[in-house]
């Protein structure tokens, strides 16, 4: 177990570099299945979920190589193994997204159901009510959604027209990869439209399929005879680039984000704004610069285009010393503040009113030993380290490792005092009676 200690009190200054998205990398690791012939996948961070979704491919007996740092070739064999184990897919709640490509180019697939996680129960209901729109046949037992194509549609799924009760991310990439194999045109409407949607769907594209509306909430999907391989560069991670301005303007620091897209972040510079921050940008960079102490901000999650929830957390450790009072209200997920216990522990004064959390900045935060819950948590306690008095050591850090790559070493080249150490075993001694 390691943990990520952070002496708080440095003003981030200087350029980092943003890595490609996770949520776009994984989709599109795992679509790749789909062509019958090699794929070559650049701009691909160097995380965990990464690591099992390779782990994932090489289960299911699909070989991948890596050229360089961020570059895979993968090479779909005609047959391969159909079946995710739950000892992957319980690492990794985004495995959910073989069983679209798998039920699409095999006619079979079993995949683990990924269960429950700290942020919300998570159902995948509308990916399973989808496919059997598509004719599929599924069943869930022994905590597996095992799924075919019946013989008589000739082990194809077929277009339909799918109506999602909720805007799910994942349920759309899923249905959407389902669908570029099957017979005839297949309709999502209230489809997702963040900009990971829209990066699989012209990595789709780019391999032969034929995908329109990607980025609107209604997707159209004309289904072709196979894939070919190709050459594809995952779009850069919008939440990684938030992190990062968010940790900047909480230090009242100068930074430049390089290697990104403003394009996909308008609400959340628009908060950054906002809260006091000068931002300039350009094709592919984003500049901020603080103007002092950050003025709390009021936000509601929603899906995109409005503010995301992946980056609550964060603006909830930006409110934590700001100027005022915010209230921030979470509408995706029904248990995502697992952040404000451990920030009230280093001094944030924070109530939870149901799914909002009013902050009322204090001046200052204070070290103390906190621990992860989940991704976008961890980044808010490293956040909240930076900005407190004294020393923060932030635990169970493996969930920070799942989404942002080298992420101590990132801090660091902006001059914050970050480190990563390995933890001592707790050895509990007992008094004597
Ligand atoms: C790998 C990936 O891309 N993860 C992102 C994706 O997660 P993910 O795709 O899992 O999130 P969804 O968009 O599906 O979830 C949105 C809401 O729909 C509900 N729901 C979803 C599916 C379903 O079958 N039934 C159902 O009720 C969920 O419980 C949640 O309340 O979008 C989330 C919302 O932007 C982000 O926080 C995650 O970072
Ligand atoms: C919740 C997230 O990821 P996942 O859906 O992979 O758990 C996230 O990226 O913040």
């Amino acid at each position: 177990m390691e943990k990520l200690v952070v002496t708080g009190g440095a003003r981030l200054h200087g350029e980092v570099r943003i890595s490609g998205a996770k949520n776009a990398a994984l989709p599109i690791l795992l679509a790749a299945i789909l062509a019958d012939s090699p794929v070559r996948i650049s701009n691909v961070p160097r995380l965990q979920d990464v690591e099992t979704s390779l782990a994932l491919l090489g289960e299911l007996g699909i070989p991948h190589t890596r050229e360089s740092n961020d570059t895979y070739v993968i090479t779909p064999p005609a047959k391969h193994g159909h079946v995710a184990p739950y000892e992957l897919v319980k690492t990794m709640r985004a495995s959910i997204l073989v069983l679209g490509p798998l039920l699409a180019k095999c006619g079979h697939a079993e995949v683990s159901l990924p269960g429950g996680c700290a942020i919300g129960a998570r159902p995948v209901n509308l990916h399973i009510e989808g496919m059997r729109q598509m004719g599929a046949t599924i069943v869930v037992e022994n905590g597996y959604i095992k799924a075919h194509v019946p013989a008589e549609q000739g082990g194809r799924l077929r277009g339909a027209h799918i109506l999602l009760d909720t805007v799910s991310v994942t349920g759309t990439e899923n249905l959407m990869a389902a669908a570029v194999l099957a017979d005839g045109e297949t309709i999502i409407e209230n489809a997702a439209r963040e900009p990971e949607v829209v990066d699989l769907a012209n990595f789709l594209n780019s391999l032969g399929a034929k995908v329109t509306g990607a980025g609107s909430d209604t997707i159209r999907i004309q289904g072709v005879d196979r894939l070919h391989g190709g050459d594809y560069k995952v779009m850069p991670d919008r939440i990684e680039t938030g992190t990062f301005l968010v940790a900047a303007l909480a230090t009242q620091g100068e930074i430049t984000c390089t290697h990104t897209n403003p394009d996909f972040l308008d609400a959340v510079l628009k908060k950054l704004t906002e809260a006091g921050a000068e931002i300039t940008k350009g094709a592919d960079w984003i500049k901020l610069k603080s103007k002092g102490r950050p003025r709390a901000v009021s936000l509601v999650t929603a899906p995109h285009p409005a503010f995301p929830t992946d980056m609550q957390a964060q603006f909830i450790a930006l409110n934590a010393i700001a100027e005022g009072t915010g209230r921030v209200r979470e509408t995706i997920f029904e248990n995502r503040f697992m952040h404000v216990p451990e920030l009230r522990r280093m001094g944030a004064n924070i109530e939870l009113e149901g799914n909002t959390a009013v902050s009322t900045g204090v001046d200052k935060l204070t070290g103390a030993q906190v621990m992860c819950t989940d991704l976008r948590a961890s980044a808010s306690l490293v956040i909240a380290g930076l900005v407190a008095e004294g020393t923060t050591e932030v635990e169970r850090v493996y969930h920070i490792d799942r989404g942002y790559e080298t992420i101590e070493q990132k801090l660091s080249a902006l001059g914050a005092q970050i480190r990563r150490e390995k933890m001592c075993p707790t050895r509990i001694q007992k008094t004597s009676d």
